[in-house]
Order: C-alpha cells, then sequence, then structure tokens
C-alpha cells in the first residue's frame, strides 16, 4: 500500500519514545524530582527550559487494577471520549484520519491566566507492541502524540499560542491467574501505565504559573482519566 507521508516520522518516534518509556526513572538521566505521589500513583518531572520557557519533561508510574493496557490505549486515543476525560481541553477537532491507528488532531486548551489561550497540533498513534522476553507474557500497548505541522491551522495565525509536545502512553497488563483455576475477573487484572510527556508552551508563560499549572494539572489527570476508564469497562468484558 501507498505509504502516507507522516509513516516514516510515527514509525521512528513511536519507537524512541516506547524505548525511553521502558527505561526506569534511574536510567532517564540525572535531575529527576518526585513531585506527585498518591497511592500506586508516582510523578517525576525535570526542570528544564529551552529559550526561556520551561519545557519540564515529566514521567508518570501508575498500576491501576481492573483494566488493561489495551482498554487504557482505546480509551486515551479515540476521540469519541476525550472530553469526558480530558477537563483542560476546551475544543478538539480530527484534522485527519491517515488509518484506524493514526490521526490528526487540533486541540484548544482552557486558558491558563495569565497566559495566553494554547492550541495545539498532533499526530497520534495507537499500536500493540510485540512482547520481546518472555512470549506468553501480555502484549504492551502505547499511544504516542506529536506535534505537527497543518497547512489549514497555521502556528500563531489566530488568538491561540500553539504548543509543541510528546506524549507516551505505554500501558503493560499482569495478569494473577486464580489459584482455584475459575476463569480470570478483572479481579485478575491490572495495567502498569507509564506517561511521559515534553509541553513546549511555545510562547513565553511565567515559569511559576507553568510549573504550578503542572503540579496541580498532571496528578488530576492520570487519576481522573485512569478512574474513567474503571468506570466505563467495569461491567464489560476484558479486552486483552
Ligand atoms: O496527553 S495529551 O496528548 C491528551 C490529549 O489531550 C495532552 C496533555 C496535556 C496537554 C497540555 C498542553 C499544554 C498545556 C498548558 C501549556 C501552557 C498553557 C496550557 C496543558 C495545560 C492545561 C494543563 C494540563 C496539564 C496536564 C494535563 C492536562 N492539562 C496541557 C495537551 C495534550
Amino acid at each position: 500500500a501507498v505509504q502516507h507521508p507522516l509513516w516514516p516520522e510515527v514509525d521512528r518516534v513511536v519507537k524512541q519514545q516506547v524505548t525511553m518509556a521502558k527505561m526506569g526513572i534511574g536510567e532517564c538521566g540525572t535531575g529527576w524530582q518526585l513531585f506527585a505521589e498518591d497511592g500506586e500513583m508516582k510523578m517525576y518531572r525535570r526542570e528544564e527550559e529551552v529559550d526561556g520557557m520551561v519545557v519540564d519533561p515529566l514521567k508518570a508510574v501508575h498500576v491501576v487494577k481492573g483494566i488493561t493496557g489495551h482498554e487504557v490505549c482505546n480509551y486515551f486515543f479515540n476521540p469519541k471520549y476525550r472530553y469526558d476525560w480530558e477537563t483542560t481541553l476546551e475544543h478538539m477537532t480530527v484534522l485527519e484520519t491517515i488509518s484506524d491507528d493514526t490521526m490528526v488532531f487540533l486541540q484548544t486548551h482552557k486558558r491558563i491566566w495569565p497566559a495566553s489561550q494554547r492550541d495545539v497540533v498532533f499526530w497520534s498513534h495507537m499500536r500493540k507492541l510485540p512482547n520481546g522476553q518472555d512470549r506468553d507474557g501480555p502484549d504492551m500497548w502505547t499511544v504516542v502524540n506529536n506535534s505537527t505541522e497543518s497547512s489549514e491551522h497555521p502556528a500563531n495565525a489566530g488568538k491561540c499560542v500553539r504548543i509543541y509536545l510528546t506524549v507516551c502512553l505505554l500501558c503493560q497488563t499482569r495478569v494473577h491467574p486464580p489459584k482455584d483455576g475459575t476463569p480470570i475477573s478483572r479481579d485478575n487484572v491490572s495495567c502498569k501505565i507509564t506517561y511521559c510527556s515534553v509541553v513546549n508552551p511555545g510562547g513565553w508563560a511565567p515559569a511559576s504559573v507553568l510549573r504550578a499549572v503542572y503540579k496541580r494539572e498532571y496528578p488530576k489527570f492520570l487519576k481522573r482519566f485512569t478512574a474513567y476508564v474503571v468506570n466505563q469497562t467495569k461491567n464489560q468484558p476484558i479486552l486483552f
């Protein structure tokens, strides 16, 4: 089949992001600080500035009982659910559906005073990853979101400042088979979620304001999103 012009970039960025997401926080270089902890959820960030703008990389690790990596990635990738869990989203448009696992989105996020409103254009790709090491182990699933250009929606043409981001959601399903050989239920599955993101705010915004926003919003986002998936799937057959 004829390749979409974005495909080589999608494939390269997905492989690069998954490799980094698999690395433990200790292997990801120095300077990571734990900035939020809630039960199984641990959030780390590194303070980094590019041209005087805060671009703090974020890495979160969470383990959620009762859901699978395939289910988590479906609810993160599929646009029809996004308004349900993405609280800072003001508007979302699907600019292009490249394939059933690759789409291009335009999103405007709610304005964070005193910064001006932001928008973002990104491709989003969902993929099942071969479970290299232990053959019979459950698969891993990932969604990678990466900023891209859109000739119909040039950066900074309207009221919004264009931001640039790379996000990787990497999910590993864990099954703990019941001792008595009864069929597997949601009590026997859990999902290890690694969420990595780097957001360049695109234009100046006070470092203190951005860091306060991230400190407040990222923990809220991951808790709300995972709780949403638990609630959506609880009475449904398990999707491995
Ligand atoms: O994982 S995703 O791909 C999910 C698809 O939606 C993603 C996540 C986060 C963002 C994002 C981008 C920029 C900002 C800031 C930067 C300066 C002013 C707005 C924020 C602020 C709104 C805060 C925020 C932080 C973390 C999580 C959600 N909300 C969030 C975009 C996409």
